[in-house]
């Protein structure tokens, strides 16, 4: 049975004051059955694991680099995000695809890393708006799947996010008919490279402008184990509706 996850992402948003959201949050969860975890931006990592410490909520990373260490100026380490306080790591955006040109490659070098440091790897997929209306969706994140996961995913050390690009922070969302064509597809992918038992212990969330008045039907929707939420996940007001909605699932 996968426990249900909340992941939410807050990129380049937040500084010191956010952190009254990230209490306000913890707050209110103390009975949450879902695995909750916020990726605020790395200059608050330190301070929100503290924050979080010994809370039903953990704390993660939004990229490192391939490498342990070394001549990358601004870049940081899997080891330094887990040395930070994450216990989780966010790969693959395709925000960090379109503006860092990240390919599937570099993501399961980063992949690698962040499972050498101890950290969940939350590996993103998702096809753009041209590539949903020309019918190559399927294709198009089975191969991101197929090239961004390193042999050596589990169940514990990974977690897949589908995200289509043109539903990002816009408000427009897959029908339910199409999150659940992918969701499919991403479990049968992985049962076919993995097995049965792998496959079915590695969580697939949905994440797109999920809302509190679209998570619920999100999340019975078939092979949707949670969500990775962008925007909604800024406010303790909207993140926390979700995270019941989830837990309710
Ligand atoms: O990582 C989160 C996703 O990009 C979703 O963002 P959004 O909920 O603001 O659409």
């Amino acid at each position: 049975m996968r426990q249900k996850m909340a992941a939410g992402n807050w990129k380049m948003n937040g500084t010191s004051a956010a952190l009254a959201e990230l209490e306000t949050l913890i707050q209110g969860q103390h009975a949450a059955t879902s695995e909750l975890l916020i990726c605020p931006p790395a200059t608050l990592l330190s301070r929100a694991a503290e924050l979080a410490a010994v809370s039903p909520v953990a704390i993660g990373g939004q990229d490192c680099h391939a490498a342990t260490s070394g001549a990358h100026t601004g870049d940081l380490s899997s080891d330094m995000l887990k040395d930070a306080g994450a216990t989780a790591v966010i790969l693959g955006h395709s925000e960090r695809r379109a503006d860092h040109s990240e390919t599937s490659e570099d993501v399961a070098a980063k992949t690698k890393s962040a499972w050498s440091a101890g950290l969940i790897a939350i590996v993103c997929l998702g096809e753009t708006l041209a590539e949903r209306e020309s019918g190559d969706t399927l294709s198009v994140v089975g191969n991101q799947l197929a090239a961004s996961l390193p042999d050596g995913a589990t169940g514990q050390n990974t977690v897949i996010a589908y995200e289509p690009v043109w539903a990002i922070g816009t408000g427009k969302v897959p029908s339910l008919a199409q999150i659940a064509e992918v969701h499919d597809f991403l479990r049968q992918a992985l049962t076919t490279r993995f097995g049965t038992e792998m496959a079915d212990a590695i969580r697939l969330l949905y994440g797109g402008s999920v809302k509190p008045g679209n998570a619920a039907e999100i999340f019975a929707t078939s092979n949707v184990d949670g969500a990775l939420v962008g925007g909604a996940s800024l406010k303790a007001a909207d993140f926390s509706p979700i995270i019941a909605a989830l837990d309710a699932s």
